[in-house]
C-alpha cells in the first residue's frame, strides 16, 4: 500500500522543472512507498509502463486554466480533482499528501486535510507565490494552503526568503531543498564533430539556452544582444532548445533583426539530444529577468549545463545564483537590457582559457553539491518528519 501521495499536474513525459524534480527525487528514495497523481500527457502510458522504480503513477485530468475558486470552471475543477484524489487516498491507504505546487495542488491538499485530517507538505517554486501576490483571491487561497501545511519545501533560499518576508510563514515551517541533476547522465564530453556537423555548428561559437519559451526566461534579450556581438564574433550562433507560448514572437524578432542565420530553434528534443547540446555548446545562458512578478525560482538547466562542464551565465532574478559559484563557475548579469548582456558575453567569449577553467570547476561544483543523490537524505528526513512513513 502506498503511504505518501504526491499530487503534481506537471510530470514526465511532459517537460518542466517541477515534474523532472519529483520524478528524479522520488525515484531515488528507496524503501519508501510513493504514489503519484499526475496530469495526463502525450505518451504517458508508454512512459508509465516503462518506469522501473518504486513510484506508481495514476493519471488524472489535473489541468485547469482557472485556479481561483470563484469561477464555475474553477469550482468544477477543484470538486472533480478532490473527488478523484480522495478515492485514490481511500483505495491506497495514503497517510500523507505532497503537493507539487501551491496552486492548484496545494488547495487539493488543504481540502484533504480539512476533510480527512491528512497531513500535507507543499513544494514552492518561487514564481507561483510571486504571481499569486497580484490576485486577492489566489493570495487568500495560498494563505490557507500555507497555514495548514506541516512543511513548505522551497526550491531555493531566495524562495524561502520570499515565503518568510511576504507571506508571514514561520521560519520553522520552511525547508530549503534545491532541485538538481543526474551527474552520471549529464557529463562533459569531447568535441563531437559529427554531431556538430549535423547541427550546422562546425566553425561556429554556440551559445545555448534550454527551457520553456516564456517571457521571464529572457530569450528575447539575448536575441537583441546578438547584433552587438556579431562584429567581434561573426560566427556566433544562438541555439534555443524548448517550446512555449513565446515561440512565434521570438521567431518574428529574429526575422525582423535579420538574424535567421544566427538563431536556431530546435523545439523540444529528447534528453540525449539535449545533453549533446549542453556538451557541444561554448557557453550556456539563461538570460532570465523579472517579468511582471514572474521570477526564476532556481533554474535546473543551469545545474545541467554545469554538469556537462560548461560555464554558465544567468540573469539576476530569483534563485539562479544558488546554482553556481558566482565568478568561478558562472556569472550573474542584469538581463533587463541587451547592452549589459552583450557586454557580459563579450567578456566571457574573449577569454577562452577562463571559460574552460570555469567549465571544469562547474562540473566539480555541481557534482558535489547538486546531484540528486546529495538531496535524497534530506528529502527522506523531511518526509519522515510529517507522517508515519
Ligand atoms: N528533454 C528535454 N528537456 C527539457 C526541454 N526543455 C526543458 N527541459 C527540461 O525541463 C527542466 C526545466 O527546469 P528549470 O530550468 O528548473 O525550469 P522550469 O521548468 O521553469 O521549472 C520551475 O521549477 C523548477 C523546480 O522548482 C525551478 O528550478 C525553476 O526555476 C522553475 O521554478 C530541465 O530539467 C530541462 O532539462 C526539452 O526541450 N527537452
Amino acid at each position: 500500500m502506498a503511504s505518501a501521495l504526491l499530487i503534481s499536474e506537471v510530470f514526465p513525459p511532459r517537460n518542466g522543472g517541477s515534474g523532472r524534480w519529483f520524478f528524479e527525487l522520488y525515484g531515488r528514495l528507496e524503501n519508501q512507498n510513493f504514489l503519484v497523481a499526475a496530469g495526463t500527457a502525450t505518451g504517458d502510458k508508454e512512459f508509465d509502463s516503462a518506469i522501473d522504480h518504486q513510484i506508481r503513477i495514476r493519471r488524472l485530468a489535473l489541468s485547469s486554466e482557472h485556479w481561483g475558486l470563484r469561477s464555475l470552471t474553477g469550482l468544477k475543477f477543484y470538486y472533480q480533482s478532490f473527488q478523484g484524489i480522495r478515492r485514490i487516498v481511500r483505495d491506497e491507504g495514503v497517510s500523507q499528501i505532497h503537493c507539487g505546487r501551491c496552486l492548484p495542488e496545494g488547495v487539493i491538499g488543504w481540502l484533504l486535510n480539512k476533510s480527512l485530517k491528512l497531513p500535507y507538505l507543499c513544494f514552492v517554486h518561487g514564481e507561483d507565490i510571486q504571481a499569486a501576490m497580484e490576485s486577492r483571491e489566489l493570495s487568500w487561497m495560498i494563505r490557507r494552503v500555507f497555514s495548514s501545511a506541516e512543511v513548505l519545501i522551497a526550491n531555493s533560499h531566495n524562495t524561502a526568503r520570499l515565503l518568510i518576508a511576504h507571506w508571514d510563514v514561520s521560519v520553522d515551517k520552511v525547508q530549503v531543498l534545491h532541485p538538481g541533476m543526474d551527474a552520471e547522465r549529464f557529463v562533459p564530453a569531447e568535441r563531437d564533430r559529427s554531431f556538430c556537423a549535423a547541427m550546422g555548428w562546425l566553425e561556429r561559437t554556440v551559445i545555448l539556452t534550454v527551457g520553456r519559451l516564456q517571457r521571464r526566461k529572457g530569450h528575447d534579450v539575448l536575441i537583441r544582444a546578438l547584433p552587438l556581438l556579431l562584429k567581434e564574433f561573426p560566427s556566433l550562433h544562438y541555439v534555443i532548445v524548448g517550446e512555449g507560448e513565446e515561440r512565434s514572437e521570438l521567431e518574428r524578432l529574429v526575422t525582423g533583426l535579420g538574424l535567421s542565420d544566427h538563431v536556431q530553434f530546435l523545439g523540444e528534443v529528447d534528453d540525449s539530444t539535449m545533453i549533446q547540446c549542453y556538451q557541444q555548446c561554448h557557453l550556456f545562458a539563461l538570460p532570465n529577468r523579472t517579468e511582471g512578478s514572474d521570477i526564476e525560482g532556481f533554474g535546473m538547466v543551469l545545474a545541467e549545463a554545469q554538469a556537462c562542464g560548461k560555464a554558465v551565465l544567468a540573469g539576476d532574478s530569483g534563485g539562479t545564483r544558488e546554482t553556481m559559484l558566482v565568478g568561478e563557475t558562472g556569472i550573474i548579469v542584469d538581463c533587463q537590457t541587451p547592452e549589459a548582456l552583450a557586454d557580459a558575453i563579450q567578456h566571457l567569449l574573449s577569454d577562452g582559457d577562463r571559460l574552460e577553467e570555469m567549465g571544469l570547476r562547474a562540473r566539480e561544483h555541481v557534482a558535489i553539491t547538486l546531484d540528486w543523490r546529495v538531496h535524497v537524505e534530506k528529502a527522506r528526513a523531511i518526509f519522515n518528519s510529517i507522517g508515519d512513513q
